[in-house]
């Protein structure tokens, strides 16, 4: 259960006073979701989901909420947050940074067809040309010089072999450099968790609060790897061939995307490994972890090696 931060009906409707949004008529917590507080909120003018930030803090919210923003006017499936009457999209409630955003129908699903595949793939795309004319910049803050600091320090957790493998990984990116590639913003996170399917439609992206600006592809191999991956730690080729094929029916890759292809899925795939390294062996104080498995990206990274067929 991830409600941290408990609002009464009270503190509820004092807050919507800032929007233009009519009188509260029920308040429910969500259940899922990990990092933040999250409720449905239903006024006398529609539903809405509050988000009560755990960690991130007011002034580092306009990047991700005016990107939400942007791709919703877009046309991109996505949550539009709601501006109060200050124009703002955030502002403090119990103390914390907490905005709303539109609810959007659907649910996130564990083991998608081909044809959904190919649906993530295509609004990915979207994602990624609508984000163009998006004017602010972000940094990511887990990129190359992020994973071999972190891996360093988990090392000393891991057992010598799987430690080799890690450390042979790490070198292996390092030789590795994607600067020429096309970049823009990119969700960074669109596992299969963080999209709301409505049968074979997107109803919608969420959690952009790993969004950053960086190399396109990265975003594509990230998606790719938890989208097309069976239950078995295999990938699918059916899913795989529709993800890709759904992707470049907007935005076909480049030769140079081509040829990077196999070393930036594991790029992708080496990135969660070591974050999931750093939530199994040094989690966050007070952070609720279901740790998740950093063996099903280390035996993604090791498949990944020995490939010759990229579905490309
Ligand atoms: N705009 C929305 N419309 C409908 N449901 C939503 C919306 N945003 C979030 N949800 C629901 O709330 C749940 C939790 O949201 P989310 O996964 O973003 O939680 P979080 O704690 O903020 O992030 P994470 O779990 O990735 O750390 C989602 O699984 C989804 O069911
Ligand atoms: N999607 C991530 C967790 C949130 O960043 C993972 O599965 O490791």
């Amino acid at each position: 259960m991830s409600v941290y931060t408990t609002v009464s009906d009270d503190m509820m409707q004092s807050w919507l006073s800032r929007y233009a949004l009519g009188q509260l008529v029920e308040l429910k917590g969500i259940a899922a979701g990990v990092t933040n507080t999250n409720y449905f909120v239903t006024t006398t003018h529609g539903r809405y989901v509050l988000t009560i930030f755990e960690t991130l803090k007011l002034q580092e919210l306009p990047y991700y909420l005016t990107l939400m923003s942007h791709l919703a006017r877009h046309g991109v499936a996505c949550p539009a947050p709601v501006a109060d009457n200050t124009d703002q999209f955030a502002s403090l409630l119990a103390g914390k940074p907490a905005c709303l955003v539109s609810c959007l129908s659907g649910a996130d699903i564990s083991q998608p067809s081909a044809i959904q595949c190919r649906a993530v793939g295509e609004m990915l795309a979207q994602m990624h040309v609508a984000s163009a004319t998006f004017p602010r910049k972000m940094k990511n803050p887990r990129g190359p010089r992020w994973w071999s600091e972190t891996a360093s320090a988990m090392y000393g957790f891991m057992d010598e072999a799987d430690a080799a493998s890690l450390r042979q990984e790490i070198q292996f990116q390092d030789q590795h450099r994607f600067d020429h590639l096309p970049s823009g913003v990119i969700h960074a996170d669109l596992f299969k968790d963080n999209v709301l399917m409505d049968g074979d439609k997107i109803a919608g992206f969420i959690d952009f609060y790993y969004a950053c600006n960086d190399i396109l592809l990265y975003d594509v191999a990230i998606a790719f790897n938890d989208w097309t991956r069976l239950e078995d730690g295999s990938i699918s080729p059916e899913r795989a061939t529709a993800f890709l094929a759904g992707y470049q029916s907007v935005r076909a890759l480049t030769a140079e995307e081509v040829r990077a292809w196999p070393v930036m899925l594991r790029a992708a795939a080496l990135r969660f490994w070591t974050s999931r390294l750093l939530d199994l062996y040094q989690p966050m104080a007070g952070e609720l972890t279901y740790t998740k498995d950093p063996k099903v990206f280390q035996r993604l990274v090791e498949a990944h090696r020995q490939r010759s067929d990229f579905w490309l």
